[in-house]
């Protein structure tokens, strides 16, 4: 059992924000097993952005929260991803993957949007709150999730709404998200209470980057997938961004301190003995600092990179299969 300052812990870790701290704080007081979700449009390649948030929900399960995964398909349609068939199907797809990640089937609750945004209440929901929302707000809550947002559908300015009530119909206490659905969440927080529902707490991870050095999306092609190949991952690490000494814009520091790290207590970083031989660091900070000082090549801080993620990836793929 965690005491109530490591759940805190627990949860904080690798965030980039809760909104609001008191607010999380009291919700465990009222109630040790509060329900958080996350919702996912659905995607052909889960990607190591996708995994942060999947990382934070196994992080809230572990400190005694409820889970809720949304596959949201009704959004990726509202968004343009494909015909209904398509996003459902993909749907599916995307529930094995989470479930390989470790979301397990037992204790986690699955939902697809299509199962109950269709009915009756909901629809009366988000005909209400259509009544409250400007069109500019509804429009600037999308700039980082809808597509094409210069000369957005009104599809797209259902979404946010439809978003922000998905809180509320699927009753949970606490919405995650990258910090891309910060301003829906911010229109969720204001609106909901006013249609007469709770207010949520929401904690937002962050956007990593891409090989390339931009964020990772599955736009940018610039993504490592959990059902990479071995080889698409060592070719992938090989061409990334990774300067010397760089630990600002660097998505190989990244992936230790989002994925690697928070897996191992100890990170070796091999090298033949000739060259020094190798090297062990006890935290991301110790690697970091070490990067920093130029003690790890790029290159070693590459090949340490493809092994640990294989390592992780390996089972996931083996659930996959
Ligand atoms: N907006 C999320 C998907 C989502 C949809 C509905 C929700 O209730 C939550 C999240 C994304 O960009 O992928």
């Amino acid at each position: 059992m965690l005491s109530e300052s490591e759940k805190m812990e627990l949860i904080k870790r690798n965030i980039d924000e809760v909104v609001t701290e008191e607010e999380l704080v009291e919700l465990f007081k009222k109630n040790p097993a509060p329900k958080a979700y996350v919702g996912y449009e659905p995607s052909g390649k889960i990607h190591m952005g996708h995994v942060l948030t999947v990382n934070k929900l196994l992080d809230l399960q572990k400190a005694g929260c409820q889970i809720t995964v949304l596959l949201a398909d009704v959004h990726a349609y509202l968004n343009k991803k494909g015909t209904f068939e398509e996003v459902r199907k993909i749907a599916d797809y995307n529930k094995r993957c989470f479930i390989a990640l470790g979301l397990k089937e037992e204790n986690t609750r699955f939902v697809y949007g299509s199962d109950y945004q269709l009915g009756h209440e909901y629809m009366l929901n988000v005909i209400q709150m259509s009544r409250s929302v400007t069109l500019n707000r509804a429009t600037r809550s999308m700039d980082e999730v809808g597509r094409a947002m210069d000369n957005p559908m009104v599809s797209q300015l259902v979404y946010p709404i439809m978003q922000s009530l998905d809180i509320a119909l699927l009753d949970v206490d606490i919405a995650v998200g990258g910090t891309d659905q910060r301003k829906i969440h911010m229109l969720a927080r204001e609106h909901l209470k006013d249609l007469g529902f709770k207010t949520p707490v929401c904690i937002h991870t962050p956007i990593i980057l891409g090989f390339d050095g931009n964020k990772m999306s599955s736009s940018n092609d610039n993504f490592i997938s959990i059902d990479d190949s071995a080889e698409d991952i060592e070719k992938k690490l090989k061409k990334a961004y990774c300067k010397q000494g760089d630990v600002e814009q660097n998505p190989i520091l990244e992936l230790f301190k989002y994925h690697i790290c928070p897996r191992y207590t100890q990170i070796v970083i091999e090298k033949p003995e000739k060259f020094g031989g190798n090297s062990t660091y006890n935290s991301y900070n110790e690697l970091r600092e070490a990067f920093a000082a130029e003690k790890i090549h790029p290159m070693d801080l590459k090949t340490a990179a493809n092994k640990y993620l294989n390592e992780i990836l390996d089972p996931v793929r083996a659930v996959l299969m």
